[in-house]
């Protein structure tokens, strides 16, 4: 891989562990360009090549993206655990992993170091790309992402793992090939039935409504809304919901959605106090307001976000009746090709690899999806 790339850090450790094989060798890692900088860590850009002496591995091997974060000491990273268990085209995949400690003499910490594909762009760059020149994303590469992101979260809530903060910056893609992949598993957790969980997760604009008002007892569907966010933002070229509090998020929801029913703030949490926005601020019907708000999206889309964005997680589609949705019906036709960004040569996508696994958990509506 590349052989003139400036290293910008280059180091020898006796123990970097194979994802696959569980195997720990001696590698040689060369970081040479930072790539993100989040709440709790670092992402750069590496090659990584064997160091154990034998001439069969010497080449480089990359590009990576390597994600360091603190290691945690009390309890076991989830994030590590989770990317290890899981095993999808939708989700980045993990390489290797290994501990290292700080570069600096002052910093005593240890670094847990995930080693995953690297893909050169996300969903939040891609939107502001297009936003930049006054378009939207082509629509067939907008089904063709939504689908995949539809896949990614059918796959891992099959696991009852919930990600627990989709927002566009965590959905990476290649614009040459119209891949999707779902990253950042820091927050993502197995969701036990009847085992409270922190309401506090989850970007503010991305947060799901039961969340916003401290429901302890919520399920994979928060993922759920935050797909919702996400396809609307690609309609619109901005976040849909722009809270300017965490509380005036709820006030964004229902300027769509209506003032929130009693029923929700019972059944999310009885002991809230909050605001709740009980005065409807506008007079047509709600898919009338939906029209309104993407007036120049196409039916089919303003369906499937009436069927996404509501207020009730069990009303809200799960990722099989979204994966049904006849907005995917393009997808299906054997003639369907998409033109990469700025190439005219169209290209054909291979969305319907579903795994035994997958095609058990869409269960009944599985030749629904594969009747093409
Ligand atoms: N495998 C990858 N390939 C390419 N870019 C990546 C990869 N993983 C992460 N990134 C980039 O780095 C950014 C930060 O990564 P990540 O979200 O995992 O870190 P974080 O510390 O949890 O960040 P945040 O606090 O913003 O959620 C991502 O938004 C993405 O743009």
């Amino acid at each position: 891989m590349p052989p003139d790339i400036h290293a910008v850090n280059e180091y020898t450790l006796n123990e970097v562990t194979n994802n696959q094989s569980s195997v720990s060798t001696r590698m040689t890692v060369k970081e040479y360009k930072r790539i993100g900088e989040g709440a709790f860590g670092t992402v750069v850009e590496a090659v990584l090549k064997y160091a154990d002496g034998t001439d069969v591995h010497s080449e480089w091997l990359g590009p990576f993206a390597i994600k360091r974060v603190p290691a945690q000491t009390e309890y076991k990273s989830r994030e590590l655990e989770i990317l290890r268990l899981v095993n999808h085209p939708n989700i980045v995949s993990l390489r290797f992993y290994f501990d290292k400690a700080s570069s600096s003499s002052h910093d005593k910490t240890i670094y847990q170091n995930l080693v995953m594909e690297c893909l050169p762009s996300n969903l939040q760059s891609e939107i502001k790309y297009y936003r930049q020149s006054k378009y939207t994303i082509p629509y067939p590469h907008m089904k063709a992402y939504t689908f995949q992101l539809a896949r990614a979260m059918l796959y891992l809530h099959g696991f009852g793992i919930s990600h627990r903060d989709i927002k566009p910056s965590n959905i990476l893609v290649d614009p040459s090939t119209v891949v999707l992949k779902v990253c950042d598993f820091g927050s993502a957790k197995k969701l036990e039935p009847n085992q409270p969980s922190v309401s506090y997760i989850c970007s503010r604009y991305y947060r799901a409504p039961e969340l916003i008002v401290g429901c302890s007892l919520y399920s994979t569907k928060i993922d759920i809304w935050g797909l919702g966010c996400v396809v609307a933002e690609m309609f619109l070229g901005k976040p849909i919901f722009q809270g300017q509090s965490p509380e005036s998020q709820l006030k964004e929801i229902s300027k769509l959605l209506g003032p929130p029913p009693n029923t929700f703030f019972f059944k999310s949490n009885p002991q809230y106090r909050g605001n709740m926005y009980t005065t409807k601020l506008f007079s047509c019907t709600v898919e009338e307001r939906f029209r309104q708000i993407f007036s120049n999206s196409p039916p089919d889309a303003i369906d499937l976000l009436l069927k996404i964005l509501v207020y009730d997680p069990d009303m809200r589609a799960s990722p099989r009746r979204v994966l049904v949705h006849p907005f995917f019906n393009e997808l299906k036709k054997k003639e369907f090709q998409v033109y990469p960004r700025g190439s005219s040569e169209p290209i054909q996508l291979n969305l319907f690899n579903f795994s035994e696994f997958e095609l058990s958990l869409l269960g009944s509506l599985k030749d629904e999806l594969l009747a093409r």
